[in-house]
């Protein structure tokens, strides 16, 4: 029966499902004639993404789903399923169906994956797309990230925070993973990633160390400076294997591979980046500060700004020098404005080199490069004129590529299309054969009339007429009235009603050459073309240097532009500890105020000496976390070689920013939240080096009022005692730890103030010497307008609560107080509102009470006071 069903399938459908099973993950787009077919699951999943039709077809006595589009819709269904996350693997046909009687050879030409992507539909001109790949070793874990469309590839290996910091850094649109430790990868960094599992055997430092020699062409891999990095090695050979495995060959622009080099960097892990919204944020629509402060025009400008985000400096010469660029581009505003209107004539260079490395340029797409190229010709100018060291420097390595330029202009037509199918791609008088091609098929009206004029003068026939049809080709038509003028060589080919048509020696020529010129012509403008962008690979190289300086060029423009509108300074890098910014300001939030309402500015100053610790108290919403957020990302953004929101900043150095947000800011899900942020803290603590910043918002908030308490104050004491002396800024509404400034002498209190009005709170935002004596949950609850009675007696429990410190007592003092206090109520004693009121007030923790808590009980105490007030009357 089986036998009898494998009959039945067509040779179309049995080729479909030997190269299917060679594909079982991928979704197979098969070539039939002009269309691109899927079969089965694969049909049901594409109609289901594309919105097309899904059809049954009869396959061998069964019902197969079949789904397709026309063949020249590629470029528009292929992103959308690739950016669904398909892995798409493209069977095209690979022979001539006319050459051949026998069923079309077929094979995949090209497996796309969301990691391994060139087409502009579904990159995003401003990221990198990455492709990773990840080793687990003995001691290390091993990374590699490339993007395709860029030739960028870099490695680095490092303990699994380390990777983790990359992984976030990087994004990576796809991660490619050994199959046995599926398991070990999803423990240690989540379920998020788009994975793809490899056989175990590819991730060999033999096969990767060969593998990688091979493609860079090299003995060893010493020149790169990566060969120590055994597991980050092997890594990268995973990644050119996957490459070769989805059909990608050509990959000349891969040029290099490099280190991150983890030293040059100042250290943020994974929860500083998250927390300070640097690129990314949880929030929906929040604003980043990538958004507030990108203003690079070029898309490798905005790749790369995003980069120096993720990565600020950690040498001092470094950030000066591009601290000087960016006071000079300011101070200079027709140099900056000039830089910037020419980079806005620079198309994606890095990614149109890398179409020429892998073929996939369109005609458009090297007109494109060569324009960009010659828009670096008046940079590299006006850089190279400039009276800056760094712009100097810039200018003289911008590549003018004149060959290559020049060579463009001449072969390609200037409004030559995306298409070579469409013609008209190569320019006049590049190749004579093709002009002459070209007069034939497009003068042949002229050519044909010059003949008739000819061949009239010469018979004497006036009515003679030229023509064509499909059935005899080109013809001369004489009238039967003229019939014995024709001449002896004329042979007659048809005889209609009034007249006879003829061939000639000369129109049998004229149609030879002209029937074939049209195709001859398409074919040699494709071979034209191909021979021209293989030619251009000979300058992958230095377009793409052109590209990284073009990028450098413009994120210091951005700087530049960015400080000059939003009135920001430039920072005193030192090599000493101090942090000392003066009336700095937060770049996102400032931008984000209603119309009319000014930021506050605030000064911060942190030593290692005599201020280590500043302890920030005051109510909710006052401005806390603001204070602390704008510390962190000045100095990152100092160091990234930016201007700051702030009128002066000197900032001494700083290599590692730690940011911890308590609990109740920050709900995660499944572990206990105080679990995360205990294990969150332990890391910082762990880590801290004198350069260190900590930032610690409301730790502690997680678990109960005394626990809390007593961990926060135990961390601040360690961060105090411990040798590093690490900055530290320490947000919290415990105005207990105030008290620590008596025993740590580096430990000083601040508090954002606030001043209160008659029945509200203003909220003043600047942060003032001294600690917070009012307990805020109260003032919320004043603010709400609760009854003076309760606030009254909310204020006398805790006042007395304050005084004890002791968690064991505070059941019998507020017992006592309330057995004390009850005269004085406008209750009987005897009522049972009391009682229920009491109860009520027992259970408040004032301490932990946020504002809508607060308000809740509020309302809740309200209304049994209005039902108690109507009983009454
Ligand atoms: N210096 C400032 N100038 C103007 N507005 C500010 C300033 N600081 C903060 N704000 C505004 O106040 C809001 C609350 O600030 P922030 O989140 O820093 O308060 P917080 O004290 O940390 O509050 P919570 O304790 O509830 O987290 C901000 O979103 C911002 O809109």
């Amino acid at each position: 029966m089986a036998a009898k069903k494998a009959q039945q399938v067509t040779p179309l459908m049995k080729q479909y499902n030997a190269i299917k099973a060679k594909y079982p993950d991928a979704l197979l787009l098969f070539r039939v004639g002009d269309f691109y077919e899927t079969f089965g699951e694969d049909a049901v999943k594409a109609a289901r993404i594309l919105n097309i039709v899904l059809t049954n077809r009869n396959n061998g006595g069964e019902r197969t789903e079949l789904a397709g589009f026309p063949h020249h819709s590629l470029n528009t269904y292929l992103p959308k399923l690739v950016k669904a996350g398909q892995r798409v693997a493209i069977c095209d046909q690979l022979e001539d169906p006319k050459l051949t009687k026998k069923i079309v050879k077929r094979g995949v030409t090209e497996l796309v994956t969301p990691g391994v992507a060139l087409s502009d539909e579904v990159l995003s001109s401003k990221s990198n797309n990455f492709l990773c790949a990840i080793h687990f070793g003995k001691k290390n874990i091993g990374i590699s990230f490339l993007d395709v469309s860029t030739g960028e590839f870099l490695t680095a290996q490092g303990t699994s925070e380390y990777i983790d910091k990359l992984l976030q850094n990087f994004g990576p649109s796809e991660v490619l993973i050994q199959k046995k430790v599926r398991k070990d990868f999803a423990k240690e960094f989540g379920e998020d990633y788009h994975c793809f599992y490899m056989e175990d055997w590819l991730f060999k430092q033999d096969f990767a160390t060969e593998t990688l020699n091979s493609h860079f062409q090299t003995k060893s891999l010493k020149g790169f400076g990566v060969e120590h990095l055994e597991e980050g090695v092997i890594s990268a050979g995973a990644i050119l294997h996957y490459l070769a495995e989805t059909q990608h060959h050509k990959l000349q622009h891969i040029t290099a591979i490099s280190r991150i080099a983890e030293e040059e960097y100042v250290w943020m892990d994974r929860f500083t980046i998250r927390n300070l919204e640097l690129y990314h944020s949880n929030a929906m629509n929040a604003v980043t500060l990538l958004d507030v402060i990108d203003k690079t025009i070029s898309p490798m400008g905005g790749r790369l700004l995003k980069r120096w985000l993720a990565l600020p400096l950690k040498n001092a010469e470094k950030i000066r020098k591009r601290h000087e660029v960016v006071e000079f581009l300011i101070k200079n505003t027709s140099v900056l404005a000039e830089v910037q209107q020419h980079i806005k004539e620079i198309s994606d260079l890095e990614r149109l080199i890398s179409k020429v490395a892998t073929g996939k340029v369109s005609p458009r797409e090297v007109n494109q490069l060569k324009h960009s190229l010659d828009a670096v010709i008046p940079i590299k100018k006006l850089a190279t004129d400039c009276d800056n060291e760094a712009l100097k420097i810039i200018g003289d390595n911008l590549q003018s590529c004149d060959l290559l330029r020049s060579k463009i202009k001449e072969s390609l037509a200037e409004n030559a299309p995306v298409n070579v199918q469409k013609g008209n791609v190569i320019a006049e008088g590049f190749s004579k054969e093709l002009d002459e091609l070209r007069n034939l098929a497009f003068s042949g009206k002229d050519y044909l009339n010059n003949m008739l004029e000819r061949e009239t003068k010469a018979t004497g026939i006036t009515s003679l007429k030229i023509g064509s049809n499909n059935v005899f080709g080109y013809y001369i038509e004489v009238r039967n009235s003229h019939k014995d003028k024709v001449p002896e060589g004329w042979v007659r080919k048809q005889t209609l009603v009034n007249a006879e048509r003829y061939i000639t020696e000369e129109l049998k020529e004229y149609e030879a050459k002209i029937l074939g010129a049209e195709e001859k012509i398409l074919q040699l403008e494709q071979e034209l073309f191909g021979k021209l962008v293989l030619w251009m690979s000979e300058y992958i190289q230095p377009v793409q240097q052109n590209a990284q300086l073009v990028a450098h060029l413009d994120c210091l423009c951005s700087f530049a532009q960015q400080a000059k509108v939003e009135q920001y300074c430039r920072p005193v890098i030192e090599d000493e500890y101090e942090l000392d910014i003066q009336e700095g300001r937060h770049p996102v939030i400032e931008k984000q105020l209603p119309v009319g309402e000014n930021y506050v500015t605030n000064n911060v100053q942190l030593d290692r000496e005599n201020q280590q610790i500043i302890m920030i108290t005051g109510p909710n919403m006052s401005g806390k976390s603001a204070i602390l957020r704008q510390t962190a990302l000045i100095v990152l953004m100092a160091q990234m070689g930016s201007f700051v929101p702030a009128k002066a900043a000197n900032i001494g150095l700083v290599d590692k920013i730690f940011t911890r947000v308590g609990a109740s800011d920050n709900i995660s899900m499944g572990e206990s939240t105080f679990m995360v942020e205990m294990n969150e803290t332990a890391n910082i603590l762990n880590n801290i080096s004198k350069r260190s910043l900590v930032l610690l918002d409301e730790i502690g908030r997680g678990t109960s009022t005394y626990d809390g308490i007593s961990i926060a104050w135990a961390i601040s004491e360690y961060l105090h005692e411990h040798p590093a002396r690490p900055k530290t800024l320490f947000a919290t509404h415990y105005h207990e730890l105030n008290e620590m400034c008596d025993t740590f002498t580096r430990i000083k209190n601040f508090n954002v103030s606030v001043k209160e009005l008659k029945d509200n709170v203003l909220f003043l935002r600047k942060l003032v010497p001294g600690g917070s004596e009012h307990s805020f949950g109260i003032h919320v609850a004043k603010m709400a307008g609760m009854p003076q009675q309760v606030l009254h007696r909310a204020n006398k429990i805790l006042k007395k609560l304050e005084k004890s410190h002791s968690m064991e007592d505070s059941g019998e003092i507020l017992k006592k107080s309330a057995e004390d206090e009850m005269q004085l109520s406008f209750f009987n004693l005897d009522d049972p509102l009391l009682e229920e009121l009491k109860e009520e007030l027992l259970h408040i923790d004032i301490d932990t009470l946020t504002p809508v808590e607060a308000l809740m009980k509020l309302a809740e105490i309200k209304r049994m006071l209005s039902s108690k007030q109507k009983t009454k009357a």
